[in-house]
């Protein structure tokens, strides 16, 4: 009679480890597979038979051995679970995903438990690893991720032009005058404005005034350094903050942006458009008591730039 019920207890334990949704994994102190569900064997083509008392690391040599002991022996020793989430580490078994054309995951994540199997006299020589399918809330926490990354970029950038906007390069102008002031440098900002812009839209249409606007921002970027902070500070207002660059060197930079620009051509429909920039320069002084001072004083530049004549360059 007992018999019977044991064999009726086993039926209906198999029953539950063949439909449960989640991997089921037994293994003994020497990390021989014990328990190997439907799950597992699915996701792994390796039938219960074919791996029981196999060494787990031998048949899945994609485990990190001394990874997964290290986290399994406080559970064999202390007798408390372990969990590891997928941005720990995105997965034990290396399955592949389980809806590859829907899913832009190549492979399964997987979050894990790991508790302890303690036998009657309470020794734990077992432990259970249960894995959970997670990739459907891994990807879509990714997406979201990059959607806010891609938020991030287009909440700093000039929707024209591309190039860093006002409010982001203020923050990035502020931050580097903070520097500035803690650990006096040779920090330079220059201002540029194109000269008598009103008269190209007035002239070739606002649109062409647009393109211009754009391929002078094109310009200052290509020809200016990677460590080099370029801005749409207005309209046709640009500002270029140079770290740790002493106005000699930053007037080498600016003249070469007014010539650039002085031999551009600008094809827009049936137009040639050209054009010129006025340019001022600012070095950090320590004397400025706020970085709005050091930008006064590169505006200033560029005003008597604008007023000597323009299509050149000051430096305050
Ligand atoms: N196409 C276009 N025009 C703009 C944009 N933003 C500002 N403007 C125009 O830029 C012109 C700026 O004119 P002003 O400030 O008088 O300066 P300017 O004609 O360049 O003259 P100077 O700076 O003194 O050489 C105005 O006509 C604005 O309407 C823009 O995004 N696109």
């Amino acid at each position: 009679m007992q018999d019977m019920k044991d064999i009726a207890e086993m039926h209906w334990k198999h029953d539950l480890l063949s439909s449960i949704e989640v991997g089921i994994v037994v293994v003994d102190r020497e990390y021989h597979v014990q328990v190997w569900n439907l799950f597992m064997e699915n996701h792994s083509n390796i039938a219960p038979g074919m791996i029981r008392d196999k060494s787990l690391f031998a048949s899945f040599p994609e485990i990190d051995e001394s990874w997964l002991r290290a986290k399994a022996e406080p559970v064999f020793s202390m007798k408390s679970p372990v969990f590891v989430i997928w941005e720990q580490r995105p997965y034990l078994f290396r399955f592949g995903a389980n809806r590859p054309i829907t899913s832009p995951s190549q492979f399964m994540y997987q979050n894990i438990t790991i508790f302890p199997l303690a036998s009657l006299s309470g020794r734990v020589d077992q432990i259970c690893i249960v894995v959970y399918d997670v990739t459907d809330q891994a990807v879509s926490r990714q997406a979201v991720d990059e959607l806010n990354e891609e938020l991030q970029r287009l909440s700093r950038v000039d929707g024209l032009t591309g190039i860093f906007n006002r409010h982001y390069w203020e923050e990035q102008f502020s931050r580097e005058f903070k520097r500035n002031v803690r650990n006096p440098g040779h920090s330079s900002v220059i201002m540029l404005d194109i000269d008598h812009f009103k008269k190209i839209n007035d002239t070739y249409g606002h649109p062409a005034g647009d393109e211009v606007i754009r391929q002078l921002a094109k310009l200052i970027s290509d020809v200016s350094r990677e460590t080099d902070i370029c801005g749409r500070y207005g309209g046709e207002e640009f500002t270029i903050l140079l770290p740790d660059t002493a106005s000699e060197n930053v007037m080498v930079l600016a003249q070469r942006i007014r010539q650039t620009v002085e031999k551009l051509t600008i094809e827009y429909e049936q137009h040639i458009i050209s054009f010129t920039v006025s340019l001022g320069i600012a070095q950090f002084d320590a004397a400025f008591e706020q970085h709005m001072h050091w930008l006064e004083h590169a505006d200033k530049a560029l005003y008597k730039a604008k007023t000597g004549g323009r299509n050149q360059v000051v430096i305050a």
